[in-house]
């Protein structure tokens, strides 16, 4: 099976919903690729005293909005296609959770686990020196994804911050709490989510407290789903994976032990007393909410028709290719697609933002609310579009974010 190019998805996608909006072609043609991009070569000396060339990208889709937003990848397949796809969905997340913001995403093709602290930290400012006359918190504002952490952030605002002679600290998202970061930003794309989720099991009748999750991914987004899930609604989460592979119990695994295990074997797949399975198994299990938060193209046109779960909660950006959506909306499966379901990232990145600009320090109660507000009121505009123009969630979350976008190019005098 060939792996689907994630921008071509991004591409389809905008195509479809450039119909139903009935977009001028020209309009339709501007947002089918970026805006800007930058392509960046960064020598990093190794600790072996070797010189090392790392290729980095930063990728500025839209800005219409206002300045580009949107996290850093390290990944050894890291392409260029999937960061200008990341950076299509970074533009339509922002405009549908209503921020003034636009969209951007950053990548560097490196595995951050074969790199010693100090090759990570020299990695991280060298990416910095190579992109920070095109960032800041007026362009563009970086913010964690994929094996990149709080400390990265760290490392890169102070950078940027040594570089233009000031303490920028609104100049990156995700830091630390002892240098400008936000109360609640750690776990706020599973909560952002779990917001979305609580929505529609109330539209659906599902009791969560009865339901049965299976998490694929088992990082910042995927460990935190586990234990909020339980936390919030009492959900018994039965199947877990990571990179390494997968761990299965029916009665039920506990987040503290599913955590446990990882930090001593740096997998949840050896759980005791849980059966071990594969990522393409745990998909096609046999419960009520399945929330992937890991990769892209996970769900395909081979797998979707095997899908049990009602609720698909999708945690990660592009797990789901555009024939699969096909197969699960008819089959009546409820896909929270990705720019909706995981925005409480970005979302809490905003408010760490306003908060850096201004000087204030919001409490994890404020930051709760505030997020929760605008998940909901996301969320429920997305369902009256799917209902008013009978099309699944995906295409309904475009229609909103997409029209948004081309209001603001339009009364910019862009198109
Ligand atoms: N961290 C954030 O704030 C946000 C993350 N996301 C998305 O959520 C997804 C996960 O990101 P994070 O949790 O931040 O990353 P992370 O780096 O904290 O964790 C990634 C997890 O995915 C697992 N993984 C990697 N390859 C896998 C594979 N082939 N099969 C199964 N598991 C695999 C890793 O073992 C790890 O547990 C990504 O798609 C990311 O773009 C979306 C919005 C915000
Ligand atoms: O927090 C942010 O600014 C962006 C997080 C991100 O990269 C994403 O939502 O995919």
């Amino acid at each position: 099976m060939t792996k689907s190019n994630p921008f071509e998805i991004a591409q389809k996608q905008l195509d479809d919903c450039a119909k139903i909006l009935n977009l001028d072609p020209g309009v339709h043609e501007f947002l089918r690729h970026p805006r800007r991009e930058f392509h960046v070569s960064i020598p990093v000396r190794m600790d072996d005293g070797s010189i090392k060339i790392f290729q980095g990208y930063r990728v500025q889709y839209n800005d219409a909005l206002g300045p580009c937003k949107g996290g850093i990848r390290y990944h050894p397949d890291e392409t260029i296609d999937t960061v200008r796809a990341l950076a299509a969905w970074m533009t339509w997340k922002t405009s549908l959770l209503g921020l003034p913001l636009g969209g951007g995403k950053g990548g560097v093709i490196c595995n951050p686990k074969e790199l010693s602290t100090g090759e990570q930290e020299r990695l991280c400012r060298g990416y910095v020196d190579m992109v920070w006359q095109n960032i800041g918190p007026e362009r563009d504002v970086p913010a964690p994804d994929v094996y990149t952490t709080p400390q990265m952030m760290a490392w890169m605002m102070d950078e940027y911050s040594k570089l233009t002679g000031s303490n920028n600290f609104g100049c990156i998202t995700g830091k630390p709490l002892c240098v400008g970061g936000s109360c609640g930003r750690s776990d706020a794309t599973a909560r952002g989510g779990m917001y979305a989720l609580r929505e529609a099991a109330r539209e659906l009748g599902i009791d969560l407290s009865r339901a049965t999750i299976a998490i694929q991914g088992y990082g910042n987004a995927g460990s935190y789903a586990h234990s909020l899930a339980k936390e919030l609604f009492g959900s018994k989460v039965v199947a877990v994976s990571d990179s390494k592979g997968g761990a299965f119990n029916p009665a039920g695994i506990e987040p503290a032990e599913a955590s446990s295990v990882k930090a001593e074997t740096c997998t949840v797949a050896s759980i005791p007393d849980a059966k071990r399975i594969s990522n393409e198994e745990l998909l096609e299990l046999n419960v009520d909410i399945l929330i992937v938060a890991a990769l892209e193209n996970v769900i395909t046109k081979e797998n979707a028709g095997n899908i049990k779960a009602k609720i698909i909660l999708e945690l990660a950006n592009g797990p789901t290719t555009p024939e699969a959506d096909e197969i699960l909306f008819n089959n009546k499966v409820h896909v929270i697609p990705d720019f909706l379901a995981n925005a409480g990232g970005v979302t809490v990145s905003y408010f760490e933002m306003v908060q850096n600009i201004m000087r204030y320090c919001w409490s994890f109660e404020e930051v709760y609310q505030r997020l929760d507000e605008r998940m909901t009121m996301a969320y429920q505009g997305v369902l009256a579009a799917s209902r008013q123009y009978n099309i699944n969630m995906r295409q309904a979350a475009y229609t909103v974010a997409v029209a948004r976008v081309v209001d603001a190019m339009k009364t910019r005098g862009w198109v």
